[in-house]
């Protein structure tokens, strides 16, 4: 007999120990290792979604030895190979999360489970008019949807001891695939030949349709593109399928996310620095050699020429590629130049896409359809085989982080699936991360530099204006008369200009004037932000909302004021200014609609707008040829954030968003409006000189015991009852102060700094340390001690180098 062991979904209690079941002998040939399944687990007939991690062969049993059996399996095919269940297993360690949960992540979400409760009627003869009301339609009702109805419920329990209904749980997922129906010809051209003198005189419609059978060279047309194309009704159809002229079939499709053909390209001649960089890679590849590179190349270098050319070479090696890219329905201009130049061989994945078309390519990509994948973060699981190299653009980017169980870092997930795969990995940036730069500098990584724009193209020129002089002098906070003057003489030589605001998210919002009273939601400890668009109050965790106050909550007085500079209100504020300007607006309210941001960018690219104003959406990767003026409205708001990384993403993010002017022939012009002048982090991207920044960071890092220098753990716990959740992550500070040596640095026990969030408290502390042995074992302790509150509705999470100490 085969047995199987599973690690099973037990939302209450999480384990990574597997079960081990029987496995049915019909099913035995639907199942592998990497299959799910649903198995029965604990008492009653709950059942719960698991992933088989091995199967073994056993003669007997030890007598009295009962086992339960696989219920059902989910998918025809493995959905893990061998690789992705190894990798599923390393991921559940390092960042200290359960490896259901690792599996889940690593699966498109159409295939995450769903758990249903169904009641099903046994016994028909039951004359209780209630209950009979309740199964009028059909035999089994959803038990989720009257649960709450005490009353009702104690009949059916009482119905099920008597073995008149019976209570079935299920596990499906939402994975559908799209069928389409086609037809096919079932008879030869001959035979066709043969029936037309033969039809009756008034059978014209007949006559129709066997001419386009005639005319198609093909044996198989869509149902649709019959009758739409060639006006054919359904009705002429079913007629001949009546006289066995053809059939009708269903067809698995994919759904082609991609409607619109994009241009094909071609590679470029690369400049010395490019042939260099792409030649060094490619060795590795064709070697099949495990590297890390730090391509560091300042804006406008040509990264992408480089990326493009080093898959071209694992294709032509017979091995196969996966690029990332930060978010990348923000990105479409890199989508199509990948597209371009590798047409149906690329695979898609990104969160623009629907649940379904997300489905469908990764189903090309695990049935070995697509050789090259794009996308963002989760793209790093993607099923993909024979890996020859993997490429990820601007890898410091925030985004490569997943702030939410399991909390990954993709770099070092691309890096795990290189060892495994024997191939290089490309970290691409102009501004790298100073944990990857430090690496370089120790010789971890191999680090390959593009010090020039392509032609030798100057970078832009940075002016960095004082607004606290602006204000005094004009009372101007928004826009400062050099940066509009600029864009004025741009409008005038019909060139374009981008404008940033560099929003923190909860940058508009209502106080008042008298009192100095802020709306906060009632249930998170955050203030509501103001929504134009909707005329109304939200939060940004819980979705609360509520109209704008008229009056002032606290002192009933009437004077309200608007604060925040809003894209929406930046954009009026312009206009006022330079009412001849063409505004596009991109920000979150402008792009909710699935396809808006590359319908924005392609009229940018057209030319039907002078000026795109934006949030940090608009910072990376853009490259339009006639931007040649670029300003900041307030580079201060990144720099304000009470985090160790504020200055390093301030400088990264004026950096990005310079490199966007001033791409091609005609020069860049930049200005950054900021009310901290003599900031370093400004004062270095003035002259974007990356090496000089990350020399006097480090410096301060150094200083102040912070990463790279030193690896860092948070540990945060949230409950409903804020004295619960205090005491425990004091306990937890306690258990860890006793292993750990006496060099580690511990911050707080305190309170987060958003400390309530949709009504739960969290709590949270922050170790630094540089040599922990015990660390490992020890957190593991915590993560599964803490398990038995999690059903009280206490939790704890593990953030292994969180992105901020927030
Ligand atoms: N060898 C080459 N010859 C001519 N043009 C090139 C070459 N390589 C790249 N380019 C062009 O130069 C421009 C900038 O290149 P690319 O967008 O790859 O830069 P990048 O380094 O990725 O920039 P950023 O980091 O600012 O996004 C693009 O328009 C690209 O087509
Ligand atoms: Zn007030
Ligand atoms: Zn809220």
């Amino acid at each position: 007999m085969k047995l199987a062991e599973i690690i099973v979904d037990v939302p209450t209690m999480q384990t990574d120990k597997p079960y081990t079941y029987m496995i049915p002998k019909d099913l035995e040939n639907q199942i592998s290792v990497g299959s799910r399944v649903a198995v029965p687990f604990g008492r009653g007939a709950r059942k719960v979604q698991g992933i088989i991690v091995s199967i073994v062969e056993k003669f007997s049993l030890p007598d009295n030895f009962k086992l339960k059996e696989i219920s059902k399996v989910m998918d025809l095919n493995a959905v893990l190979n061998d690789e992705l269940l190894k990798l599923s297993k390393w991921l559940a360690q390092t960042t200290y999360s359960f490896r259901i949960n690792c599996i889940d992540t690593m699966l498109p979400s159409a295939m995450h489970v769903k758990y249903k409760r169904v009641v099903n009627l046994i016994d028909d003869n039951i004359n209780d008019a209630e209950i009979l009301q309740l199964f009028k339609k059909s035999k089994s009702i959803d038990f989720d949807d009257i649960d709450s109805d005490k009353h009702l419920v104690n009949k059916l329990m009482q119905l099920k001891k008597n073995n008149q209904v019976s209570l079935e749980y299920l596990v499906n997922d939402k994975a559908i695939s799209k069928k389409e129906l086609f037809i096919e010809k079932n008879i030869t051209d001959e035979q066709i030949k043969d029936i037309i003198p033969k039809l009756r005189k008034n059978s014209t419609n007949q006559l129709r349709l066997l001419k386009v059978l005639l005319d198609e060279k093909s044996l198989n047309i869509k149902q649709t593109e019959l009758t739409k194309k060639y006006k054919i009704s359904n009705s002429t159809i079913n007629t001949a399928i009546k006289n066995q002229w053809i059939t009708k079939k269903q067809v698995e499709i994919y759904r082609n996310p991609y409607k619109r053909p994009v241009t094909r390209n071609y590679p470029l001649k690369l400049n010395d620095d490019q042939f260099v960089a792409v030649n060094t890679v490619a060795k590795s590849v064709k070697k099949h050699e495990n590297k890390v590179f730090l391509l560091e190349g300042v804006t406008g270098s040509g990264k992408t020429e480089v990326y493009l050319q080093t898959i071209q070479k694992a294709l032509v090696d017979g091995r196969n590629a996966l690029m990332l890219v930060p978010e990348i329905s923000l990105t479409p201009q890199i989508v199509n130049r990948v597209k371009g130049r590798f047409g149906e061989l690329v695979a898609v994945l990104h969160s623009g896409l629907s649940k379904g078309e997300r489905y469908d390519e990764w189903r090309r990509i695990h049935e070995g359809k697509a050789q090259v994948v794009v996308g963002a973060r989760s793209a790093i699981f993607a099923p993909l085989q024979n890996i020859g190299v993997i490429i990820m653009d601007e890898e410091h980017d925030p985004s490569y982080k997943q702030d939410d169980n399991p909390r990954y870092q993709t770099r070092e997930v691309a890096k795990w699936r290189a060892k495994y795969n024997n191939c290089p990995v490309i970290l691409g940036s102009a501004t790298p991360s100073l944990e990857s730069r430090a690496r370089a500098s120790k010789h971890v990584y191999d680090l390959i530099k593009l010090p020039h724009r392509i032609n030798n193209q100057k970078l832009p020129a940075v002016s960095i204006v004082d607004m606290r002089e602006e204000l005094a002098n004009s009372g101007q906070e928004d826009f400062s008369a050099p940066l509009i003057n600029a864009i004025k003489q741009r409008i005038l030589n019909n060139e374009q200009v981008v404008l940033m605001l560099n929003r923190r998210g909860f940058s508009s919002f209502v106080m008042c004037r008298d009192c100095g009273f802020v709306l906060k939601c009632p249930n998170c400890d955050i203030s509501l932000t103001l929504h134009m668009d909707t005329f109304s109050m939200k939060c940004h965790y819980c979705g609360h909302e509520e109209a704008i106050p008229k009056i002032c909550a606290n002192c009933r007085s009437r004077k309200i004021r608007y604060y925040g500079t809003g894209t929406q209100k930046a954009q009026k504020e312009l206009l006022k200014l330079i009412p001849e300007a063409k505004v596009l607006r991109m920000d979150v309210d402008t792009t909710r609609k699935k396809g808006a941001h590359e319908k924005l960018l392609r009229r940018f690219g057209n030319h039907e707008a002078n000026i795109l104003l934006g949030t940090q959406m608009i910072a990376k990767g853009l490259d339009f040829p006639d931007v040649t003026l670029v300003g900041v409205l307030n580079a201060d708001t990144s720099l304000d954030l009470p985090d160790f990384r504020a200055s390093e993403r301030t400088f990264q993010l004026l950096t990005q968003v310079s490199g966007r002017a001033g791409r091609a022939e005609k020069s860049g012009q930049v200005y950054i409006q900021t009310f901290n002048p003599d900031n370093y982090a400004i004062q270095l991207a003035k002259s974007q000189n990356y090496e000089q920044f990350y020399v006097k960071e480090m410096g301060i890092r150094h200083s102040m015991n912070y990463p790279p220098y030193y690896f860092t753990i948070k540990i945060t716990a949230n409950g409903n009852q804020e004295q619960q959740v205090a005491s425990k992550i004091l306990e937890i500070s306690r258990y860890l102060k006793a292993r750990l040596n006496s060099n580690a640095i511990f911050l707080g026990p305190s309170p987060s700094s958003i400390a309530k969030i949709k009504n739960q408290y969290y709590y949270q502390i922050i170790i630094k340390y540089k040599n922990e042995p015990k660390m490992h074992e020890c957190l593991e302790f915590i993560l599964n001690y803490y398990q038995k509150d999690a059903q009280k509705g206490l939790y704890v999470n593990i953030d292994s180098e969180p992105l901020s100490f927030m």
